[in-house]
């Protein structure tokens, strides 16, 4: 069991890449329950490799990062977080229901042998409502338009009941109309308690849903703040811009 106050993550000099070689380091950042934090950043900068690090998908090569207050390597319930992938939509060469996407979420925590039961059953219900897609649970996913496939999958990662979200850009790539249905589903996740880490380009789309915000720029934290202080932080930054070509 975790206390409350046990941060729900906690890193101190973290470094994190692939072969070996560190493409985010010095990481230091404690992120308490219940906070929606927006990581944002330019390209390459190691947004992704940063949180897929997290759920132990790019290699942990420095420093302590503590999950719950169990140092990642000993994290072996993985259900506690739950992982919205990139770019990711669910195409027409797999033929499956809604329901049936969300239910694969509940693999990890069901033995092989078991078959869903009512709580399973129960459980896709309240995620797929959670995202507003309670009515189209027997629907074949392919028919779903791109924003729809992305509620699907917060769904899907929200179904096993995490105790923090890791998404990464989930409203990149689709139409304005379905960004603000996400980021309204992201709102009501963040009301009701959910902590979310969330990679963004499109700070704009999650106004009013993050409360602080965490800037990587070249492998390295350069901002961690309110949005109102980054804001200032931009404003800053661009007047000295300003200042230094004058
Ligand atoms: N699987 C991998 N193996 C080796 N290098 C990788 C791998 N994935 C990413 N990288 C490298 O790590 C660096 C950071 O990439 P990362 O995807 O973390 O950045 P990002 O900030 O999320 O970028 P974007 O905003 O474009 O998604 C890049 O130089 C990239 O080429």
């Amino acid at each position: 069991m975790t206390s409350s106050e046990t941060p729900v993550l906690g890193l101190s000099g973290a470094a994190f890449g692939y072969d070996g070689n560190p493409v985010v380091s010095g990481v230091d950042l404690t992120v308490s329950r219940g906070e929606v934090v927006a990581v944002l950043g330019p390209n390459g900068s190691g947004k992704t490799t940063l949180v897929t690090g997290l759920l132990g998908l790019s290699e942990h090569l420095g420093g302590q990062v503590e999950i719950l207050g169990t140092p990642l390597a000993r994290l072996t319930d993985r259900t506690r977080l739950g992982y919205v992938p990139q770019r990711h939509t669910l195409g027409g060469g797999v033929r499956s229901t809604v329901s049936e996407v969300v239910a694969t979420g509940l693999l990890a925590s069901r033995p092989w042998w078991r078959p869903a039961g009512h709580t399973d059953r129960a459980a896709v219900e309240r995620a797929l409502d959670a995202v507003g897609l309670a009515d189209r649970a027997r629907f074949d996913v392919a028919t779903l338009s791109g924003g729809q496939q992305r509620r699907v999958l917060i769904a899907r990662a929200l179904v096993a009941g995490p105790e923090v979200i890791v998404m990464d850009e989930p409203t990149a790539g689709v139409d304005r109309a379905s960004q603000g249905v996400l980021a309204g589903v992201l709102q009501r996740l963040g009301r009701g308690g959910t902590t979310m880490l969330v990679v963004t380009h499109e700070l704009a789309a999650l106004r009013g849903v993050v409360d602080r915000i965490v800037e990587i720029d070249t492998g390295h934290v350069t901002f961690d703040g309110t949005p109102q202080a980054y804001a200032d932080h931009q404003g800053e930054q661009a007047r000295s811009v300003g200042r230094g070509a004058a």
